[in-house]
């Protein structure tokens, strides 16, 4: 059963209406002396359906029904760990710059589909009585979750026929760590298989790009999008950042971290069932000729995306796959942790 406690009825944003500021929410007022609702469903930005999802410790997590998509993770001081443009556009169908959009299905221009597909441009619904995930992700401790669904339509049938589920499970954890739990089912109707690769675009707030190191890619093969796709591999410690990135690196490992020294916090991304990994920066240039991007805001954001890229998903009728990406913030100016050597488990498939 999907823990709303909003204070209208479920899917009415009427009465919510000016009562979904992240600070109320978050408790942050002195005349707020109760636990703040764990789940509300609110306008957002541009009136676009926004879920709320705040833990007792004042973190909140925000989701827009638009995408499916994620726009904000702050910590209980209220510093967003996402990055989301000055100049993002919430007007539908456009894709909104920041957060973590979803691509499904099809990740870049790895397949006839339009880039990045379709999924974050569609506008998804909010599960009551999801059907049971995978054993080894059992249902949430806390209340602050929420289960989202995304099915064809008309326009998807067209260009992508198949009968499919897309499901996002989103969870805010007590301490404040972000959990994604996104699952595809193939519906069976057409009984045959259907294949799709995915991307999470997890673009994060960083202080400086050109400061922070990366752990956990070095040392892998990567397709490297600004050289014809090229197939190569770089040696080193970390990954650090002087220049436009786009590289999609393959069977990654499972732990990846941004260490970011002068916010003196570490991003640590766990993943499951994306074997690959992207990263993006479209520095200076680009970001000029990006009309969602402000020509400055490069140096405030790493875009990391855990994905299936290299072996898009075949999936049997009936059979489902998930996937599980973690998101947790060490407060520190190092990682210290030992990062996952092995390359990651493959994708799980359920039937
Ligand atoms: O501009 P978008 O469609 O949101 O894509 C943003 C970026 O996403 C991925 O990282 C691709 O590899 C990049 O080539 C692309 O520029």
């Amino acid at each position: 059963m999907w823990p709303f406690k909003g204070k209208g009825k479920e899917g009415e944003l009427g009465e919510l209406a000016g009562s979904c500021s992240s600070d109320k929410a978050a408790g942050k007022e002195a005349a707020f002396d109760t636990d703040p609702d764990p789940v509300l469903l609110c306008p957002g930005p541009n009136g676009l359906q926004k879920v709320l999802l705040t833990n007792a410790k004042g973190c909140t997590v925000e989701i827009l029904l638009y995408g499916g998509q994620i726009i904000s993770w702050k910590d209980e001081y209220g510093e967003d760990c996402l990055f989301m443009s000055k100049k993002a556009s919430f007007t539908p169908p456009k894709a909104i710059r920041g957060g973590i959009p979803i691509c499904f299905p099809q990740f870049g221009t790895y397949g006839h589909l339009e880039t990045n597909g379709f999924a974050k441009h569609m506008t998804w619904t909010i599960e009551e009585d999801p059907p049971k995930i995978l054993q080894k992700y059992p249902t949430p401790k806390t209340k602050s979750f929420v289960d989202l669904l995304l099915l064809p339509s008309q326009n998807t049938n067209r260009i992508y026929p198949y009968t499919w589920e897309l499901r996002l499970r989103v969870i805010l954890g007590q301490n404040g760590n972000l959990t994604v739990i996104p699952r595809v089912r193939n519906m069976n109707l057409e009984k045959r298989d259907m294949m799709f690769t995915f991307a999470l675009q997890a673009h994060f707030n960083v202080s400086d790009v050109g400061e922070v190191r990366l752990e956990g890619l070095e040392a892998m093969d990567y397709y490297d999008h600004l050289n014809n796709n090229a197939r190569a591999t770089e040696y080193g410690d970390a990954l650090i950042f002087e220049k436009e990135v786009d590289k999609a690196y393959l069977e990654t490992p499972g732990k990846i971290a941004i260490i970011d020294h002068a916010k003196r916090r570490t991003y640590v991304v766990f993943k499951e069932g994306l074997p690959d990994c992207v990263l993006w920066n479209p520095w200076d240039k680009q970001a000029k000729k990006l009309p969602d991007f402000g020509d400055k805001e490069f140096r405030n954001m790493l875009c990391l995306q855990p994905a299936i890229i290299e072996r898009p998903l075949k999936l049997k009728p009936g059979q489902e796959w998930t996937g599980r990406v973690h998101f947790t913030v060490v407060n520190s100016s190092y990682f210290s942790g030992p990062l996952q050597p092995t390359r990651p488990s493959k994708p799980s498939i359920d039937s």
